[in-house]
């Protein structure tokens, strides 16, 4: 089973990024995908192969957000592709089957493309606004799960579906009772002081129902 918490790492520089990311792992996050927009190829790998050997250290999950070669390069879990990066069909025949490929989605004829293509799990979303992203897709809000996720349950799609966008804490009840898998967050726990009780409290309502 998947684990239900991704984080997206933020920040500008190197720096900032391996702070944020280094916090989250201490705090419990046992998925982190590095998202490090505009940046030099350089500094992109440098974190990249930082990142890697965190995660290696602190046992969690590590995709690489866009960008497939540097994932294939550093040995990375997988990578996550927009709608506007690599296909999904593409990036599997490079990766091959061990990898993990995630894949956004605003609508469920993006779920059913994805799942086709043979993606391991979907970054749905957004649930709502945030400043995390420019150029958001429409926003979804409850009733966009709510249908999609419905859809999916009658055309017996079971891919996991993570959702995303200006998520808090008292969305998730709501947003697990569609019947979505987990969430993808990245300012909810970057920017709280209180990393540590935030992600318990994630946890506990993430994993309210899974039976150990
Ligand atoms: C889990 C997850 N879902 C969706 C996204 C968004 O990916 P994309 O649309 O390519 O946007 P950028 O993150 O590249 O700006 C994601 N990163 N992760
Ligand atoms: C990468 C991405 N794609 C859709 S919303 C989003 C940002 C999610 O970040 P936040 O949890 O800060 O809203
Ligand atoms: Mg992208």
């Amino acid at each position: 089973m998947y684990n239900k918490l991704q984080y997206i790492s933020q920040g500008n520089t190197i720096e900032e990024q391996l702070y944020n990311i280094h916090q989250a792992l201490d705090a419990g996050c046992d998925w982190v995908q590095m998202r490090f927009k505009n940046q030099s190829t350089k500094d992109t790998f440098a974190l990249a192969e930082a990142v890697k050997f965190l995660c290696e250290e602190y046992l969690a999950n590590f995709i690489v957000n866009d960008n497939l070669y540097l994932a294939q390069q550093i040995a990375a879990d997988g990578v996550h592709l927009g709608l506007t990066d690599m296909n999904i069909a593409e990036a599997r025949a490079i990766l091959g089957s061990t990898k993990i490929i995630g894949g956004t989605a605003n609508t469920f004829e993006d779920i059913e493309n994805h799942i086709k293509n043979g993606c391991d799990y979907i970054g749905l979303g957004p649930f709502r606004f945030t400043s995390t992203k420019e150029k958001l897709s429409p926003i979804l809000g409850l009733s966009g799960y709510v249908a999609i996720i419905e859809k999916m349950k009658n055309s017996n799609l079971t891919t996991p579906v993570y959702a995303i966008g200006g998520i808090t804490l008292n969305d998730i009840n709501p947003l697990m009772e569609t019947g979505i898998h987990g969430i993808a967050v990245s300012g909810m726990i970057t920017e709280t002081d209180y990393k540590k009780k935030l992600i318990q409290q994630l946890n506990e309502k993430l994993y309210a129902n899974v039976i150990v």
